[in-house]
């Protein structure tokens, strides 16, 4: 069995390669870094190192790699795929799509046998994989369209599992968190499809999607910005300050009380959940730099994201959006040079202001009372 997975970035070698290796799959990597490209087809393995104690260690054999900038490649590698995954970044899906959109013309023209390929985009945002699934579609005609309907399924997923920038002489070795989770919405899956071990098959994605990225992924940012505004430069150290901490565990009581009564999630249970992911925030055997974890601040600040999401729906149900109101407001105290959407941001704040930014980027309206919530912390921090 042959997986293609797009991204060998620190969430592709450290989770989706690692667990696609050990449910028996043959792992090809496709990636633009050609200093890993390389690495991965010279040596066929790499190891993944947990952030524990002990510093478990295994290797992942079984891996090689292609060229991602190079179509005519990927489009072949397409053809052969038993499984496709991707660990790219939401806004890279994109340009992923004309490899897999020639891949499936191809693969789809082939011949009357045809099995059914699931492609699932990895990435932290609701629906990575119908966004994929649109991107591609708009590249195929109608009849590899059709065709495309009877034999591709795109399930949207939810994973969680800390991988912080690494800083290793070997470029291919991963520290990752000890804590794993991969859920697919099996309602989007071919009725027979084959379970991977590793991955939790669920019918409804939405509770488990939204939890994740409105409890770790918010909760994260929150510690990131703020702490950025603090003058801290890992999630560690910023947690360690009770401020920061008193702030961020703000922000998930009213990401919290969203979800609960969305999902009608047992309250203690979710608090409980709340508790294990601030635990694994300050897990000491890892370092992760507040500018990984704050990166992107515009595509964090956008509607559907996990700062304005949540805190519009809290809106909505008339409870508080102060602490997430702070996270945006830190957002846009987010000036790291080399990240491009920080700059844009900081740029656009100068030159237009903080209302016009945040009514840009959040698609609130100027006068929206959570919009100038943020305003108003904005101006104190
Ligand atoms: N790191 C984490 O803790 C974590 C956890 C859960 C989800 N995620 C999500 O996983 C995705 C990847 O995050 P990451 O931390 O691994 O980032 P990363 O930057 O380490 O990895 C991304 C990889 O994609 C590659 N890439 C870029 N353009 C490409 C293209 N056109 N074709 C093929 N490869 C391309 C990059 O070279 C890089 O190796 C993001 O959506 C992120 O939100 C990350
Ligand atoms: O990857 P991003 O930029 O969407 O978010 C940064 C971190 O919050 C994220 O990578 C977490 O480490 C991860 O989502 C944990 O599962």
């Amino acid at each position: 069995m042959k997986a293609l997975h797009f991204g060998a970035g620190n969430i592709g070698r450290g989770f989706i390669g690692l667990i696609l290796s050990r449910a028996g799959y043959e792992v090809v990597f496709s990636d633009v870094n050609q200093t890993l490209v390389t690495a991965l087809q010279q040596r066929g393995q790499y190891t993944v190192e947990l952030a524990n104690e002990s510093k478990d260690q295994e290797t992942v054999t079984g891996v090689n790699a292609i060229d991602g900038t190079q179509l005519e490649t990927v489009a072949q590698t397409v053809v052969k795929a038993d499984l496709i995954t991707t660990a790219v970044g939401v806004g890279v899906l994109k340009h992923i799509a004309p490899g897999i959109a020639k891949g499936l013309e191809k693969r789809l023209n082939s011949g009357p046998a045809q099995n059914p390929l699931h492609i699932i985009a990895c990435e932290n945002a609701i629906g990575a994989s119908t966004q994929l699934k649109e991107h591609v579609y708009a590249l195929l005609n109608e009849e590899v369209r059709s065709l495309a309907d009877q034999y591709v399924y795109f399930p949207d997923s939810a994973v969680d599992r800390i991988v912080p920038i690494q800083h290793h002489e070997d470029p291919l070795h991963v520290q990752v968190e000890p804590f794993y989770e991969w859920v697919v919405d099996r309602s989007q899956m071919a009725p027979a499809f084959k379970p991977v071990e590793g991955i939790v098959y669920v019918d409804d994605l939405e509770p488990y999607i939204e939890r994740k990225l409105f409890t770790v992924n918010t909760g994260h940012c929150v510690a990131a910005y703020i702490g950025n505004v603090h003058g801290y430069d890992t999630i560690q150290k910023a947690i360690a300050d009770e401020k920061v901490k008193s702030i961020v565990y703000g922000a998930l009581q009213e990401t919290g009380k969203v979800l609960v009564k969305r999902f009608a999630f047992n309250p203690e249970e979710h608090e409980q959940y709340i508790v294990k992911i601030l635990g694994r925030f300050v897990n000491p055997y890892l370092t992760d730099e507040v500018t990984r974890v704050g990166r992107s601040p515009l595509r964090k600040l956008s509607p559907n994201d996990r700062l304005v999401r949540p805190a519009l729906q809290a809106y909505a149900d008339g409870s508080e959006t102060t602490y997430l109101a702070m996270g945006m407001a830190a957002a846009c105290k987010f000036d790291v040079s080399d990240d491009p959407e920080a700059v844009e941001l900081q740029d656009m704040i100068r030159q237009k202001g903080i209302v016009a930014a945040l009514h840009h980027y959040t698609s609130m309206d100027e006068h929206h009372p959570v919009l100038e919530q943020a305003v108003a912390q904005y101006n104190q921090m």
